[in-house]
């Protein structure tokens, strides 16, 4: 069986969507707006597939991206983002999955970037190409009735005020506010023109259906603005009671005033009885927020961010650290990516990583570095599961000191 895989120009575009179609699980028709839509966004360098040439058909799909993530401490580095990954059933477990990710992963290297980035499907997959999971998720559905908030709230108690907008002010002043919170918040991954008119309407996703939703600014007394909320409600009412759910499609915001604010603007909507939070940090302000936190009743918890090393001193050097000290690495990478020991010596005013021959202090694999990361997990918690050794007593609790942050990472965005 003749299975070549190739890089995908604009001609191959309709065979490829299908192939994506089949992998997941959507009708296997391509419409003119589909191939229109992908098209805008299309690097034909950095968009695989795999045609099986007995049959003429694309079998698998494969793309990336470039990306910027923000490091803890704020600085953004170039990551290679993955996306549309499958392979039809026809062609399961016969490797094509990691022949892509193979070239993907070493052109990204070549290139310069300095980790991968993913959203898994399934947990499974990822971690044998040294990938980890670097942030979490946690929706909440509030009941509002329970919660406890002051019924007669009228707006922000700081001077602040909120203000119903419309798409086309979103797309004005939201990837500014965005890129301040971007610059803040560890985790957060850059939005382009398109993902703004996306979620705004002005684009949408062919074959989806669009609900127009509302659209909340936060100002800051000094007109500032510091938040931005959209989300969408049901009109759903049963026996002359309303019963409707608010769906946030999302919140963000650059000062815990804002985000409050926003908050209590949907739970003080008339009419809503129910909030669902969409996908947050698992240490988001929201339940705590409430006077009884049990309203908040957690409808998802998992993984979402996965992160691959590609340039471990560059990805070390990139983040800040709380304290100072120094460690040393011995990375395991079966793929020959990232392999090596590395030095890592870091404090609040810079840190320089560098190759060693100095005895370790910690072992661990690609993908537990990649999780350590953006200081989410824990490099004792990684030692009591047998994930990563410790060659020194003390180091994985010394690791942590250095590598884990007050707030946890929050990757708003999928891809
Ligand atoms: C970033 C994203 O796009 S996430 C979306 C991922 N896509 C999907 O989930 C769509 C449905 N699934 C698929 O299309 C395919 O099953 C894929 C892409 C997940 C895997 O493709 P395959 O070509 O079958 O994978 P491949 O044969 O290269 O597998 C390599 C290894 O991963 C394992 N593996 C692959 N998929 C899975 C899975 N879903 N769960 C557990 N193990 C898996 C294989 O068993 C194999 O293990 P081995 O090395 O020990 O033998």
């Amino acid at each position: 069986m003749g299975l070549d895989i190739r890089t995908i120009d604009e001609s191959d575009l309709r065979d490829w969507i299908l192939a994506l179609r089949t992998g997941f699980l959507r009708p296997p028709t391509v419409s003119e707006e589909e191939i229109e839509y992908r098209r805008v966004e299309h690097r034909p360098e950095r968009t695989l597939g795999v045609l099986d040439r007995d049959t003429g058909r694309y079998v698998a799909t494969f793309r990336s991206f470039p990306q910027q993530i923000t490091a803890v401490g704020g600085r953004p580095v170039p990551a290679d983002a993955i996306s549309n990954v499958t392979v039809s059933p026809t062609h399961r477990r016969r490797g094509l999955l990691s022949r892509m990710m193979e070239r993907d992963l070493r052109a990204a290297k070549e290139r310069g970037d300095v980790v991968a980035t993913l959203i898994a499907a399934e947990y499974p997959i990822y971690g044998r190409y040294g990938f980890g999971p670097a942030t979490w998720a946690t929706e909440w559905q509030v009941d509002v009735a329970r919660a406890g908030l002051d019924p007669r709230y009228s707006g922000p108690a700081d001077g602040g005020r909120t203000e119903l907008v419309d798409a086309g002010t979103v797309r004005a002043v939201g990837p500014e506010l965005h890129e301040r919170l971007r610059a803040a918040r560890h985790g957060v991954i850059d939005r382009n023109e398109r993902w703004w008119l996306q979620t705004t309407g002005a684009f949408p996703v062919p074959g989806e259906p669009w609900t127009e939703p509302f659209h909340v600014l936060h100002r800051a007394p000094d007109g500032t603005v510091e938040g931005l909320l959209t989300y969408t409600a049901d009109a759903v009412w049963e026996a002359k009671r309303p019963q409707n759910t608010a769906t946030v499609h999302q919140l963000i915001a650059t000062t815990p005033a804002a985000e409050r604010s926003l908050w209590h603007f949907v739970l003080s909507v008339d009419w809503i009885t129910k909030v669902n939070s969409g996908l947050r940090a698992p240490d988001d302000l929201l339940p705590l927020l409430l006077p009884d936190p049990r309203a908040a009743k957690v409808t998802t918890h998992a993984d979402f961010l996965w992160v691959r090393p590609l340039d471990v001193p560059r990805a070390l050097e990139a983040r800040s650290y709380p304290v100072e000290g120094s460690l040393v690495l011995a990375v395991d990478d079966p793929a020959g990516l990232v392999e090596g020991r590395y030095l890592l010596e870091a404090g609040p005013d810079g840190a320089s990583c560098t190759p060693t021959t100095e005895p370790a202090d910690l072992y661990l694999g690609a993908g537990e570095l990649g999780a350590l990361w953006l200081g989410d997990e824990s490099a004792v918690r990684l030692a009591a599961l047998g994930r990563i050794a410790e060659e020194r007593t003390g180091a994985a609790a010394r690791a942590d000191q250095l590598l884990r942050t007050s707030l946890r990472p929050w990757c708003p965005d999928l891809f």
